[in-house]
């Protein structure tokens, strides 16, 4: 199929750019988001592609009118309101955009738990209705802390990497296997109970995860809690947790994300009454509430948009144009060398050269183009040392590397000499090659996905 017969619908706004690209590619877009749920389903069978937000729910009734349909694309993270299953049975692609929105929950979701850490919420209310209160409105710090974390996928991880900073211990809990990594350590859910004074969710919304949050769940915790909720509403009793905050045992809610939102997350209620549940919870300061804005930014408007478009061309046309081939080395990881004396050197370094030498050389730390830290380190070894073996020479080099266990074997199928296997640890994966005049080098690709 060339593209111009590609019929794409799209049935909520979304970022421009959206459309203007898929239209520059050559598909053929239609705009369509005031007709009825039943109008679309009166005309989706005219359609290749369908390209939602949230306004209405892709079910098997739908998905039976469309037979022509070969991909959903939702402009968001949560898939919740596509009958998944059905749609794969019918060969239909799922595209979602989780890479667009998760940096937005992850900044939202530490920005709720130090507003109510330092309790930003009251006493800014105080203050504008004529009240200094410093005492009552002491805060509390992260540093020390555990942070629990339930789902550690995309926004999970993302979560995690922005606790980087603090002292704080991080745990995760996911039903997948082998999902912790440097930021967050997977645990058993009790361990997570056992230990966290703050939870954070970030899974998507299930029969199993319905309700999870109820008066059992946290009554297994040991210690009371700070509770930060970005996933769904319904993923909460809310008046488990009413009950909760009354008793103390929650310390204290953020709430992105309430039980009473409708599928599309436009409106809270259709009914007027409110739900003493939510009465209290907006009488309490011990909450605070965002109307799930937390993946609802101008950056994320635009990234959202972007990973729709370049998912939909790699469906039709494979690797898209700007997917560049996988960049190697992408910086100096460290300058590694035989000493006779390496605390002696290390001294004369610091004393003539003023590098902020410890036991280990000096760690020089920088930031990369996008901003992010980075380091690379020096460090003289004992001229006995056999960590540049099999290597005579007096130095090694260090790399910082992308994906390197891909690299590795892209190497050896270059016939380039890969000497032991990775290693990984907290602080990265670990390679070592040989260059063609038997120098050893180091390649190092750091931890976290994003420094690189
Ligand atoms: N508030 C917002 O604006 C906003 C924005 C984006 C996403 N979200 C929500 O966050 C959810 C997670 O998004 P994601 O992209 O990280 O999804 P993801 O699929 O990448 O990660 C979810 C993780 O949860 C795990 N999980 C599933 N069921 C579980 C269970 N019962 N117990 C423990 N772990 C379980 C999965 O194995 C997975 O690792 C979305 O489904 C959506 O509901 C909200
Ligand atoms: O799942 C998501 O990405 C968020 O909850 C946002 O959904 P929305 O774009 O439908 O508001």
């Amino acid at each position: 199929m060339i593209p111009k017969d590609i019929k794409i619908l799209h049935i909520d706004s979304n970022n421009p750019l959206l459309m203007n690209q898929l239209q520059e590619a050559g598909f053929t877009n239609h705009e369509d988001f005031k007709s009825s749920k039943e109008e679309i389903e009166a005309k989706i069978q005219d359609y290749h592609g369908i390209v939602i937000r949230s306004r209405f729910k892709i079910d098997k009734n739908f998905l039976n009118k469309a037979p022509n349909l070969q991909f959903i694309a939702r402009v968001g993270a949560g898939l919740e309101s596509i009958d998944c299953d059905y749609a794969a049975t019918k060969n239909i692609r799922l595209i979602a955009a989780p890479e667009g929105n998760r940096n937005a929950v992850a900044e939202h979701s530490l920005g709720m738990l130090l507003s109510l850490f330092n309790k930003l919420n009251q006493a800014d209310q105080e203050i504008r209705s004529g009240h200094w209160n410093r005492e009552k409105n002491r805060g509390h710090e992260l540093d020390g802390k555990t942070v629990g974390i339930i789902g550690y996928g995309n926004m999970g991880k993302s979560f995690a990497k922005k606790l980087r900073g603090f002292d704080a211990e991080v745990l995760c809990y996911d039903i997948l296997e082998n999902v912790g990594d440097a930021n967050a350590r997977q645990v058993s859910l009790q361990e997570l109970q056992e230990k966290a004074d703050v939870l954070s969710l970030h899974i998507p919304w299930t029969p199993e995860t319905d309700k999870l949050v109820n008066a059992a769940f946290i009554n297994a915790f040991a210690k009371p809690f700070w509770l930060i909720n970005t996933s769904r509403g319904k993923n909460v009793v809310t008046a488990d947790l009413v009950e909760a905050l009354k008793s103390g045992k929650i310390l204290g809610a953020g709430l992105d994300v309430l039980e009473y939102e409708k599928l599309s997350f436009e409106t809270l209620f259709e009914e007027d009454k409110v739900p003493d549940a939510f009465q209290y919870l907006l009488e309490s300061d011990k909450v605070i509430l965002s109307p799930h804005i937390a993946g609802w930014t101008f950056e994320s408007h635009e990234k959202l948009a972007q990973t729709i478009v370049d998912k939909i061309k790699q469906l039709y046309f494979g690797e898209t144009p700007e997917v560049k081939e996988q960049k190697r080395v992408t910086g100096i990881g460290g300058f590694f060398f035989k000493s006779e004396d390496p605390k002696a050197l290390r001294d004369w370094y610091r004393k003539h050269l003023g590098l902020d030498t410890n036991d280990y050389g000096c760690t020089f730390r920088w930031k990369n183009e996008k901003g992010e830290d980075c380091s690379t380190q020096w460090s003289p070894f004992k001229s006995d040392t056999n960590y540049f073996s099999p290597s005579e020479k007096q130095f090694m080099q260090n790399f910082r590397v992308e994906k390197l266990q891909e690299l590795l074997a892209k190497l050896k199928e270059e016939g380039v000499q890969v000497i032991g296997e990775m290693e990984s640890y907290d602080y990265g994966n670990f390679g070592w090659i040989l260059d063609l005049e038997g120098n050893k080098i180091e390649l190092w690709e750091p931890m976290d996905e994003t420094v690189l």
